[in-house]
């Protein structure tokens, strides 16, 4: 094949791979066997090899991850990545629906699942994935963007050429935690104590190769410069992230009062367990961008969103036969 054939067929190859793991890894609709993503992969990995040229910074063959780093850079929150609040009841809860109501009246809700991972910002220009970072001290994070390009669901390029700032969650499903410490334990490796540590403790290794076997995931629930970009509230951030090409959780739901929330909120304290990734609480945001910038932040914390966390449970849970209290 000549250069001009190899530029082509690796563009063509760029379009599948990106269309199929956007299908597999976000959608979770494959439409091609492993097989069929695999020979394409290998295909585009020997033009590249071949005319190393030809690699571009969105191809697919990065989700294999490419060499060890020395350290990770220092990265700057341009939008400090803040903390939540917590709120432990529903007398919390309502102190925070009757604090909203006073200063800026009537407010919609969006509550979504809190992912127990690790927070992550990603930054993309003109619609390709250029730095991905720790949320650090809220001002200063880790630079992990070769790490971050091995999650499958995070897309290297996204369906409109725009350059945005998004939030979300890098987290490790359950069934990925279990095979990982039987791995371990097998290798008599000290085993992981939960998916979060397991999920920062893959994002945080210098090797990509590593955090590309980790199988970990992302869930994107935030975008640092919405109001830039003309959009009005939280939820139809959400459904623009989602229509761009992130995976955005689909369990959220805007709630038109407290009541609601509190139903969302005993709705999933119980239907917990069945969800295939750990999750830690409900997230609680007022929905409307307006009354979010009227409430602003304290030093740490948004006044316009609050965590509700489920009660640490007295679980013993049995990893292949190794009692854990967690
Ligand atoms: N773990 C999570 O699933 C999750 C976490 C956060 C945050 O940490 C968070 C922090 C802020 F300062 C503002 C909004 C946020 O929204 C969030 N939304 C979520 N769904």
């Amino acid at each position: 094949m000549d250069r001009q054939q190899a530029e082509r067929r690796a563009a063509e190859l760029r379009e599948l791979l990106h269309r199929y793991g956007y299908e597999y890894y976000v959608l979770d609709r494959p439409s091609v066997p492993d097989a069929e993503y695999d020979r394409l992969m290998q295909e585009l990995m020997a033009i590249e090899e071949q005319y190393p040229e030809l690699k571009t910074s969105d191809s697919p063959t990065q989700r294999i991850g490419g060499p060890p780093l020395e350290a990770f850079r220092k990265v700057t929150h341009v939008v400090p990545m803040m903390s939540l609040a917590n709120a432990f009841g529903e007398g919390d809860l309502r102190d925070f629906d009757r604090r909203i109501r006073q200063e800026v009246g009537e407010a919609a809700y969006v509550c979504e699942l809190k992912i127990d991972g690790l927070a992550v910002s990603v930054r993309y220009e003109d619609g390709y994935f250029v730095q991905g970072a720790t949320r650090g001290d809220g001002t200063t994070g880790e630079d992990i963007t070769e790490n971050l390009k091995t999650i499958r669901s995070l897309p290297l390029r996204l369906k409109e050429p725009v350059s945005l700032e998004a939030r979300g969650e890098a987290f490790m499903p359950k069934a990925s935690f279990l095979r990982l410490n039987e791995e371990r334990k097998a290798r008599g490796e000290e085993l992981f104590a939960n998916p979060r540590n397991a999920a920062a403790g893959s994002l945080r290794q210098l090797d990509p190769k590593v955090a590309a076997s980790r199988q970990l995931d992302l869930f994107v629930y935030g975008l640092a410069n919405a109001e830039e970009l003309g959009i009005e509230s939280h939820s139809e951030a959400l459904d623009y992230l989602q229509a761009l090409g992130f995976k955005v959780n689909p369990e959220r739901r805007r709630c038109a009062n407290i009541d609601e929330v509190i139903a969302f909120v005993n709705e999933w304290h119980e239907k917990r367990p069945q969800l295939p990734y750990e999750i830690d609480g409900i997230v609680i945001k007022v929905d409307s961008f307006a009354q979010q910038r009227e409430l602003g932040t304290t030093a740490k914390s948004p006044r316009w969103a609050i965590a509700y966390k489920f009660p640490a449970e007295e679980v013993v849970t049995t990893l292949i036969g190794i009692e854990v209290n967690v």
